[in-house]
């Protein structure tokens, strides 16, 4: 190295290493106040509810706007939600149900959503995932809900008719499919595991690529991952955090056939959000068995001058033909534009259920 860059480099080194100091001691002071915020809530018997999904978004939404680079604001929502994550694990850490084991994309979502300093808590299936927070074994739970390819994921969807548990948030996570395999070339890849959704997202591919390989439904992909690792011949399709887990390389990467393949996540909680501004508010209803009878449901929403995201049904389950709908709005139930259309609607639909307002997904 010349004397010229050293000296350079130094000059700037010194710069970012004051930067550095100044950042750690503001962190901390950041931390400081957090727990303060901790005692507060504690004096005011809120102990229980130390994680606030609406601060958390306005905090996200907040830097985002005065963000101007270098850094993208992907970089800077991801940095701020670690710190938040640090602070609140300060205050009580959180524990985390999600479908596992670990490297599933669930996983990916409760750590994007939650941060590292959050326990995680993997469970054998979605049912799990609802039952350890309704017993209050973990805090929080993070469930797939509908997937941009395949849409909706019928389990969540079941178990929210009965769950007494609130959304409280969401959480949206580019799916990036990827062959894993310790086997050198496609030609040596006889089967294929993985969950039965990651095996449809990547079907043309597979057609493509390995038309004569076997494909075998597994639980999850994490799953499918671990079974590849200890197998000759066989291979998985699974994300990065299963790559990384279970140690197999990649041997194809982004294999999945839709290129903005997206899975939104649902957070589950005992608690209800606050509005923090920019919110959605999922319902699920019925319709009696009726001509106009869905229009009559849908009309407070347009009344109101509330947009409608989304509008699924699915067999009402107990009765032969029967359908309910699950319905997404922008806004918090608390706004009166939605609380208007909701109150007509509770006068309309033979069943409504609010499965809670909150914040939308930041990134
Ligand atoms: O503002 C609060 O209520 C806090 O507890 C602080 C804080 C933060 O670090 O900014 C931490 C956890 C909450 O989920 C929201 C925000």
């Amino acid at each position: 190295m010349s004397d010229d860059l050293q000296r350079e480099l130094a000059l700037v080194r010194q710069q970012i290493d004051s930067v550095d100091g100044q950042l750690l001691g503001l962190l901390n002071q950041r931390a400081r106040f957090a727990q303060q915020v901790g005692e507060i809530k504690a004096r005011h018997g809120e102990a229980g509810f130390i994680y606030r999904p609406e601060r958390e978004a306005q905090v996200l939404h907040r830097i985002q706007e005065e963000n101007s680079g270098p850094l993208s604001n992907e970089t800077v929502t991801w940095f701020f939600r670690e710190v938040m994550s640090a602070c609140l694990s300060l205050e009580q850490p959180l524990g985390i149900a999600f479908l596992g084991p670990l490297g599933t994309f669930s996983e990916s979502a409760a750590t994007k959503h939650f941060g590292h300093a959050a326990r995680l808590m993997p469970q054998i299936s979605i049912d799990d995932v609802f039952r350890e927070v309704e017993a209050s074994h973990a805090d929080y739970a993070v469930v797939p809900i509908e997937n941009s390819t395949e849409g909706a994921i019928g389990r969540t969807l079941d178990l929210l008719l009965t769950t007494p548990l609130k959304i409280c948030g969401e959480v949206v996570l580019r799916i990036h499919q990827h062959l894993l395999s310790n086997e050198a070339s496609l030609g040596e890849v006889k089967k294929v595991y993985s969950h039965a959704q990651s095996l449809a997202q990547c079907h043309e591919w597979l057609n493509r690529s390995l038309p004569k390989a076997q494909r075998i439904s597994v639980g999850s992909n994490a799953q499918a991952a671990q079974l590849a690792a200890a197998e000759a011949g066989a291979a998985a399709l699974a994300g990065q955090a299963a790559a990384e887990r279970y140690s197999l390389p990649q041997l194809a990467s982004n294999v999945e056939d839709e290129p903005n393949n997206t899975t939104r996540f649902v957070v589950l909680g005992r608690q209800d959000a606050g509005p923090s501004g920019r919110d959605r508010t999922s319902l699920i209803m019925s319709a009696h068995n009726q001509t106009g009878a869905l229009s009559k449901l849908l009309a407070p929403f347009s009344d109101a001058g509330v947009s409608m995201t989304r509008l699924e049904s699915r067999p009402a389950r107990h009765t032969l033909w029967a359908y309910v709908f699950f319905v997404d709005l922008e806004g918090h139930r608390a706004d009166a534009a939605v609380r208007t259309a909701l109150a007509e609607l509770a006068r309309r639909a033979p069943y409504l259920k609010i499965l809670g307002s909150y914040p939308m997904a930041a990134t």
